[in-house]
Parts: structure tokens; C-alpha cells; sequence
């Protein structure tokens, strides 16, 4: 019994070596752990920021993204800080006073420099892009265009910012920015995953693009954009038809159902009740449309609504040619188009209209039905129904529901099972659907073309790990001591 209390007594785990032991391996664990912990925290968060003006053909809008400064090559890392819309038209219609252009888009400038940190100015990089608008305007007086672009130059210029460039981008560029941008904030292409068609209708252009693994896309070089993104590879078909925006559309419309002479112009696309006094030539001052053009201007007739959906889509139809497909297949205008291969976003007017209408989630014979319905209803009643909504726009919505119906379906081919595939969004993750981040990323080099290396495993997971094999080896180290001590002892007690 003695003996037994003395070997208790003598027990190595009661004995101050042992505590000593292990209060130096806890510090040594939780000195390791934190000192892993803190080497690996992400520094105080810094930002960078990029500006892009959309230059559109019916208004300008400012774009700021912002990301964080270290990890500007992670997909879904930038976003839109700010938008700011330009109070007025687009530059292209600033054709009549070229300098005004610049100066409308002073107080969105004024605007970016508040919301872009002061320290950050001169290395915040500036852009504008114009589309469709700007287009026509080339196409009808490239010295008045050069004019317009001029004054905005100038303007950009005079701000604190790093200037890159204003220039007219290519349908193609559009539509594959628009492209990039939407599957870049959905994060779908560093997973290489399944990407997202790109649905765009603006004022005077609709941008189609997706990708696709078709043989045949070598049937035409202009509407393939080819990407190597994060280690992937893709093929997009991308068509931009110009004209077919939905101003220019309506216009198209309209100049086909109007007679120059005829006092009035009685359109199913306009609610009944609905009755304006117009100009011809306000009808056809675009280089849009072609045949038709009155020599004289001056002459004016009344347009007055009828407010019946299916003959306004007959009308709208009749602005999509047909003139032959000399490839394997057409969407309209003799224009190549693969099978389509969803799913699609589609944004801009494809969303404010839809979404107006209450269309986003319907299958394609409600859509038809509630457009039929909203047409035939009397204009005073739609007034009285959306007070609060613009009247030009208000006016509209029969014609550009029935345009974006016919486009898809008669134009895109979609049909009652594809129409599902599509989404009307505006924005993603906060930030708005269009080609303008696309367009920043690809020229600030923010997507490599190789999936950049990243550590096998997350910070958190990483720290996780240090702990249990500090544990477990720290464990591993007490048994070892409890198994040696006793028999050390004994053999000192021996001796
Ligand atoms: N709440 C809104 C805002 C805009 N619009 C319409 O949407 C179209 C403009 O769409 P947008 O994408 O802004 O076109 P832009 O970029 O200006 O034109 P584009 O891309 O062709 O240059 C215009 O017809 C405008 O009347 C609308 O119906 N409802
Ligand atoms: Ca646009």
C-alpha cells in the first residue's frame, strides 16, 4: 500500500515537468495558430476603380466598378459601384451642336469624382464606347460624328481620370461583351461550366450572342468571336442587326404603314384613343429607312392607335426581309444563326418593357394573350393606370411588347419550348447586365486566358488543418511522455 501511494506520489503527470510541458506545447500550438491566422489575413482591404460611359443611341450612362486591389484576376470580383444617367439624349443626337454633346455629360463626371476615392483619380482608368446611335450618325455624316466624339473627348479629358479613349465599338463587340459581362458576374467562367446567351435590344440595335460547339460556324467568319477565358475555350456566334433597336423598329413600322400624302396613319400597335400629330419626316430621318423617303419635308399626318396585337405583329413582321439564306440556316435578313443553344439573358429594353408588361415569367401563349389584352385597352385608361409612367414611353409598350414577341420568335426562332430558356434580367449580383464591364475587363487584361494558380485549399480550411495536426501531434507527444516517465522513475528508484 506504501509503495503503491509513493508511485502515485511519484506519478509523472502531477509532477511540475509535466505541467511545465504542456503549458509550453498549448502556447506553442496557439503561437503557431495565430501566428498562421494572422499571416494569412487578407490585408486591409484596398480598391480599385474603372469608369466606362455606354454612349447609347437614345441616352449615355456612367458606369463605376470597383474591385478589390489584390485579387483583381478572380472572376466575380468587380462590381458596380455607381451608374449615373446622362440627363438628355445620346451624343448621336447632338448632331445640330457637336460641343454640347461633351457638356451634357459634365455632371455624371462631376458625380465619379466623388464616388471614386481622390487618391485613386489619376490611375482610375476612363472609357467610352458608342453603339448603334453613333453608328448611324457615321454612316450619315462622318464629319459631324467626328465632331461629336470630339467634344466628348474633350470633356473627358478635362477630368482628373486616366483618359483611354472614346470610339465607336462594333456590333460584334457588343454582343460579345455582353456576353462576357453576364457570365462574368454569374461566375460561370472559371467553372467552365455551361455559359449564358446574351439577349440585348437598345434604341437602334439588338445584339444576339452564344456560345456554341457547332461544326458550322465556320459558315461565317463576322459572327464568330472565338475566347480562351480561364483555360477554356469558346466559340460564340454573336449578330448584331442595326436598324432592329426598338426606336428604329418602330420607325421601320411606321414608315411602311404610312403613306406620304395620307392625312392619317391608323396603327394597330398603338392603344385605341391613342392620336398624335407627327412630321414624315420625323418618321423618316434615319438612315434606317431607305425606300419611301418624301422629297419634300413638311408634311404631317395623324397617328392615330387601333389597339390590335395581332395585326400590329402582321406589320411588324413585314420589316424583317427575307431575301434568301445563303447558309445552312437564317435567323431574318439572310443573317447566318446557329441553333440557338440557351439559356439566354435578355436585358436592357428586352427587360424594361417586359418587365413593364409583367411579362417576365410567362410561358409564350400568355405572353401572346396578356399583349392582346393590353393592346386592345382604350389609352385614356392606360393613362390612368400608370400615372406616375413616361407618356412617351406609356405610348409605346403595345408596339415594343409585339416587337419583342416577333423579334424572338419570328426573328430568333424561338419557339413555345425554347421560350423558357429566356430570363429577363437587369441586373446580376448588383451589377447592371450590359456590355460595359465586359468591355473593361477584356481591355484591362482583368480575365487571363489561363486559369490563374491558386492554393490547394482555402484559408480557412488551411488554418483548420494546422490546428488538428498541432493537436494531434501535441497528443501523440503527452502519450509518448506518459509511457516513458514511469519506467525512467522506476528505474531511478531501483538504483
Ligand atoms: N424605363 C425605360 C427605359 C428605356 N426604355 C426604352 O428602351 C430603349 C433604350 O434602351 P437602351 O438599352 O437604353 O438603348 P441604348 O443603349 O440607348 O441604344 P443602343 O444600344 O441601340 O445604342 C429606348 O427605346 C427607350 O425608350 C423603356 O422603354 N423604358
Ligand atoms: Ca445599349
Amino acid at each position: 500500500m506504501a509503495e503503491q501511494r509513493e508511485m502515485k506520489e511519484k506519478n509523472p503527470w502531477h509532477s511540475a515537468v509535466v505541467i511545465l510541458i504542456t503549458v509550453l506545447g498549448i502556447t506553442a500550438i496557439v503561437a503557431l495558430v495565430t501566428t498562421a491566422v494572422l499571416q494569412n489575413k487578407p490585408l486591409l482591404q484596398k480598391y480599385k476603380y474603372g469608369i466606362v460611359l455606354d454612349a447609347g443611341s437614345s441616352h449615355t450612362a456612367v458606369y463605376i466598378y470597383e474591385w478589390p486591389a489584390e485579387k483583381e484576376n478572380d472572376t466575380g470580383r468587380v462590381h458596380q459601384k455607381h451608374i449615373c444617367k446622362v440627363l438628355g439624349p445620346g451624343i448621336s443626337s447632338y448632331s445640330h451642336s457637336p460641343e454640347l454633346a461633351g457638356e451634357s455629360l459634365r455632371t455624371c463626371m462631376k458625380q465619379a469624382e466623388r464616388f471614386v476615392p481622390i487618391r485613386r483619380h489619376r490611375e482610375t482608368p476612363l472609357y467610352l464606347g458608342a453603339t448603334a446611335g453613333m453608328r448611324l450618325l457615321s454612316m450619315e455624316n462622318q464629319n459631324v460624328c467626328d465632331q461629336v466624339l470630339g467634344s466628348v473627348e474633350k470633356v473627358l479629358r478635362s477630368t482628373p481620370f486616366s483618359y483611354q479613349g472614346a470610339r465607336i465599338i462594333s456590333g460584334q463587340e457588343e454582343g460579345a461583351f455582353g456576353w462576357i459581362t453576364i457570365n462574368y458576374l454569374d461566375d460561370r467562367l472559371k467553372q467552365g461550366s455551361g455559359t449564358t446567351g446574351a439577349l440585348d435590344l437598345g434604341g437602334a440595335s439588338t445584339q444576339i450572342t452564344f456560345a456554341t460547339n457547332q461544326e458550322g460556324m465556320g459558315e461565317s467568319a463576322e459572327n464568330t468571336v472565338t475566347f480562351r477565358l480561364y483555360g477554356n475555350d469558346y466559340i460564340l456566334y454573336t449578330h448584331s442587326f442595326l436598324c432592329y433597336g426598338k426606336d428604329q423598329a418602330l420607325k421601320k413600322t411606321l414608315a411602311q404603314q404610312a403613306q406620304v400624302g395620307n392625312s392619317s396613319v391608323l396603327d394597330p400597335c398603338f392603344n385605341e384613343g391613342y392620336s398624335v400629330d407627327r412630321n414624315y419626316s420625323s418618321v423618316y430621318s434615319s438612315p434606317c429607312i431607305m425606300a419611301g423617303k418624301p422629297l419634300e419635308t413638311g408634311y404631317s399626318f395623324t397617328h392615330i392607335g387601333k389597339g390590335d396585337a395581332s395585326q400590329c405583329q402582321q406589320a411588324i413582321r413585314r420589316i424583317f426581309t427575307n431575301p434568301g439564306c445563303n447558309f445552312s440556316r437564317c435567323s431574318f435578313n439572310g443573317v447566318y444563326q446557329p441553333p440557338i443553344q440557351g439559356p439566354f439573358g435578355a436585358f436592357s429594353a428586352f427587360y424594361f418593357v417586359m418587365n413593364f408588361l409583367n411579362l417576365t415569367s410567362d410561358s409564350l401563349e400568355g405572353t401572346r394573350e396578356k399583349m392582346e389584352r393590353y393592346c386592345s385597352t382604350p389609352w385614356h385608361q392606360i393613362k390612368q393606370q400608370h400615372p406616375g409612367v413616361k407618356e412617351k414611353y406609356l405610348a409605346e409598350y403595345c408596339f415594343s411588347g409585339n416587337y419583342i414577341l416577333s423579334l424572338l420568335t419570328d426573328g430568333y426562332k424561338f419557339t413555345s419550348e425554347t421560350w423558357s430558356t429566356i430570363t429577363f434580367i437587369k441586373k446580376i449580383s448588383g451589377s447592371d447586365a450590359g456590355w460595359t464591364l465586359g468591355y473593361m475587363l477584356n481591355l484591362t487584361n482583368m480575365i487571363p486566358a489561363e486559369a490563374p494558380d491558386s492554393p490547394p485549399l482555402p484559408h480557412a480550411g488551411y488554418v483548420t488543418l494546422l490546428l488538428f495536426i498541432s493537436l494531434v501531434i501535441f497528443v501523440i507527444f503527452l502519450f509518448s511522455v506518459k509511457s516513458l516517465w514511469p519506467r525512467c522513475t522506476t528505474q531511478t528508484q531501483i538504483i
